[in-house]
Order: C-alpha cells, then sequence, then structure tokens
C-alpha cells in the first residue's frame, strides 16, 4: 500500500519507529530500504561520513540542499548544539510533505525549517528570511546539474564566510562533475574526497568536502 516510496517509507516509520527518537526513525529508514526497496538517502554508510563532519563544525546555522524524505536532515539536526537552525530546501511538494512527517516523528522540526522551492529561487532570499549572515556547513544532495550553478549562487549571495564548509554527497554516482572539477582547481577552496558506498548497494560513491577559502 502507499501510493508512493515515499508514502511506503513514511508507513514504515510510523508503524516500527519510537516517536521522538531521532536514531530509531534513522534506524527505520535505512533497514526499509537495505531489506525492502532501495531509497535514495543518503544512507547510513555515508551517513557517518556527514555526522563526521557536523561534529566536526559544530555549525550555528547549516544549510541542505535536496530533502527528499528528511534523512539527512534529520542525521544532520540530531547533531546540531542548542540554538543552532537547519534550513532545507526541496523542490518536489510531495518529498517535502513526507519529509515534514518524518521528522515530525523524529521530534526534530523545532530546529529545521524546510522550504519547497527551486534553490536558485530560494538562496537569494534566506539571508532576509531568516535574519542569518552565512552558512557554516551546506550539505549538497539535490539534482547533481544544479550542484555548481548554487555553488556560485552562494558566493553571489555572500553567503559563505571563510570556513564555510561544503559537503557533496553523489560526486561519483551519479556524480557531479562540473561541480568536482570547480571545487577541486578554484584557488579559493580546500576539496578532499571521501570515498563510500552509494546507499545500500556495494557500488563506488563517495563525498567531497570543500571548505571555502572566502
Ligand atoms: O537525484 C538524487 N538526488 C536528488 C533528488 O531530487 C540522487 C540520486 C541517486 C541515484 C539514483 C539512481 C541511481 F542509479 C544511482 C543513484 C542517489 C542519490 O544519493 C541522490 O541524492
Ligand atoms: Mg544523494
Amino acid at each position: 500500500s502507499g501510493k508512493s516510496r515515499p508514502m511506503r517509507i513514511l508507513q514504515y516509520v510510523q508503524n516500527t519507529a519510537v516517536q521522538g527518537d531521532a536514531n530509531s526513525v534513522i534506524s527505520a529508514v535505512d533497514s526499509y530500504c537495505a531489506n525492502v526497496e532501495w531509497a535514495m538517502n543518503v544512507g547510513d554508510k555515508k551517513g557517518e561520513i556527514l555526522d563526521a563532519v557536523v561534529l566536526d563544525v559544530r555549525p550555528r546555522w547549516v544549510l541542505e540542499l535536496g530533502t527528499y524524505c528528511g534523512y539527512s536532515t534529520m542525521r544532520i539536526a540530531r547533531l546540531l548544539p542548542p540554538g543552532a537552525r537547519l534550513i532545507t530546501l526541496e523542490m518536489n511538494h510531495h518529498y517535502a510533505q513526507v519529509a515534514k512527517q518524518i521528522l515530525g516523528h523524529a521530534g526534530l522540526d523545532s530546529q529545521v525549517d524546510l522550504l519547497v522551492g527551486a534553490s536558485s529561487a530560494l538562496i537569494p532570499q534566506l539571508k532576509k528570511k531568516f535574519d542569518m549572515d552565512k552558512f557554516d556547513l551546506v550539505f549538497i544532495d539535490h539534482w547533481k546539474t544544479s550542484y555548481l550553478p548554487d555553488t556560485k549562487l552562494l558566493e553571489e549571495c555572500d553567503l559563505l564566510a571563510s570556513g564555510t564548509v561544503l559537503l557533496a554527497d553523489n560526486v561519483t554516482c551519479p556524480g557531479a562533475p562540473e561541480y568536482l572539477h570547480y571545487v577541486r582547481n578554484s584557488p579559493r577552496y580546500k576539496s578532499l574526497y571521501f570515498p563510500s558506498q552509494l546507499e545500500y548497494l556495494r557500488v563506488e560513491d563517495g563525498m567531497e568536502k570543500s571548505v571555502f577559502l572566502g
């Protein structure tokens, strides 16, 4: 049952995870997607790399591009210091609707602002909308062809500070070649590749961590 894959994931979470326990919601999504049907969450292996970066940066302001069902949103939000905020942008209304409910089940909706719309239209509005200046961490996991234009837009909107960390999913599979070339060759970034595997599969993937140098 459940008309869509995100809906089926939500139903499984509602039926098996402990309300208010983010780790049990994360585990429920991982067991469903590893054993019942694959879905494009960052997953548990790359999720540990994401966790390590969040804990290292201790960000006050986080931007996520691409919410999907809210899996990485939860991984980030559960590790944020008190008072920190995570803004996540999702183009697809249905994904956003499901993500809101999954975040609610995890009890993490107070740290998270989920906006629905095109990242290219929303990014220029963020400073004013949230009375903020720079992001400390950006997790990039939306349309792979949008990684580079949106990174340039973040620069143009003066949303990156010296030291801001960009962490990009899927730079090997499906791949983001233009983005990789840019961050690895621009003098304005120090970039490092973290090899891993595509979520729930024995296929190579990896994440690129790029520090903006100002
Ligand atoms: O498109 C993606 N995300 C944006 C959604 O609006 C995405 C795709 C895949 C993937 C798909 C199909 C395949 F064969 C391999 C990988 C994986 C991911 O982690 C992703 O984030
Ligand atoms: Mg991804």
